[in-house]
């Protein structure tokens, strides 16, 4: 069959967007996982962090799935829905759509531009879930905010949060983020191991100064990303618990990939979400011509650049030099 994908990124965290719904394609689970697989390979594929399908809802505008590149399912993805939104907001023409993910209906909308001639996506980031049965994660307690974890580290506190996918988040100075900690935390508990049995991504955050934090994440599926968007809004969220933010006000998140803005909004009952604001770009479209029951047998054709890469790029040469000056 041919398939036609966009690639495109939101903050570095790059995906093959493939739209099931318009182009009619009848996919099996067994062929979402073996499409991952197959063409986000760095090596043998054409190369991504995950795969975002573009489905049709029966109650919401559109519904999104996204398969991370070692095939496995994820129940949210914050950079990947602005990706996607944008697609559906650009396809419906409209300003503002509902979005039916895995365990939730979330809007999305366009927000002006995050720098110059790259248009921004306000995503919601929701629910939010505190106890660690939605993780899970099992340490014998109910919830985990800013404690040291003996089994993980005896010197580095971590948070935990579901939102609803999983996340650990840990907030230190530039030497954590130095440290090879994360990279051995991070790979202990994706592997299979008692704590985090269905693995975690996992945060070291650096606050840089009032309103403005690094983050860089170890996702769960993946690996080390450019960026992680559902991490960035776990992570302003923990950082206005601790005090260093503040709910309500916009914060600036710095990451390997470019920067997004994040808020926080308290409802009631101590009910949290999150609006994660980034760029959703473009960079190629092309089709595959493959096998379902073979994806990695693929050849790639009619391979089209999109120009408003050339716009992002300035927006992360900025970035590249703000993080050499303050973070790494
Ligand atoms: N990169 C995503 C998250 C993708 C899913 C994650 N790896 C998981 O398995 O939970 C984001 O931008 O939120």
């Amino acid at each position: 069959m041919e398939l036609s994908f966009i690639k495109g990124h939101g903050s570095g965290n790059d995906f093959l967007l493939i739209d099931e719904w318009t182009h009619g394609y009848t996919f099996t689970e067994e062929n979402r996982h073996d499409l991952a697989l197959a063409l986000c390979s760095r090596e043998t594929g054409i190369g991504a962090d995950g795969i975002v399908f573009v489905m049709e809802s029966q109650h919401a505008d559109a519904k999104m799935r996204i398969f991370n590149s070692d095939g496995s399912e994820a129940s949210m993805c914050g950079n990947g829905l602005r990706l996607h939104g944008r697609y559906v907001l650009d396809k419906l023409e409209r300003d503002e759509i509902v979005v039916e993910t895995n365990k939730a209906d979330l809007y999305v909308k366009r927000d002006g531009d995050i720098y110059e001639g790259v248009p921004a996506y306000r995503v919601e980031i929701s629910p939010v879930l505190f106890d660690l049965e939605s993780l899970p994660m099992t340490i014998g307690k109910d919830r985990l905010f800013n404690e040291i974890v003996p089994e993980l580290s005896d010197s580095i506190p971590f948070t935990a949060v579901a939102v609803p996918n999983p996340h650990l988040i840990a907030v230190g100075d530039r030497a954590l983020i130095a440290s090879g900690e994360q990279k051995r935390i991070s790979e202990m508990l994706n592997s299979p191991n008692a704590i985090c049995p269905d693995g975690v991504n996992v945060s070291f955050v650096h606050p840089i100064e009032k309103g403005v934090i690094y983050v860089r994440t170890f996702e769960r599926g993946v690996g080390f990303t450019n960026a992680c968007g559902t991490a960035m809004s776990a992570s302003t969220l923990t950082t206005c618990q601790l005090g260093l933010n503040e709910i309500e006000v916009p914060v600036e998140v710095y990451n390997n990939g470019g920067k997004v803005r994040c808020e926080v909004h308290k409802h009631e009952q101590d009910r949290y979400s999150i609006d994660l604001i980034g760029n959703g770009t473009y960079m190629f479209e092309a089709v595959v011509q493959l096998e379902l029951d073979s994806p990695i047998d693929f050849q790639l054709k009619g391979r089209k650049e999109f120009a408003e890469q050339t716009a992002y790029e300035k927006l992360r040469e900025e970035v590249v030099s703000y993080l050499n000056e303050h973070v790494l």
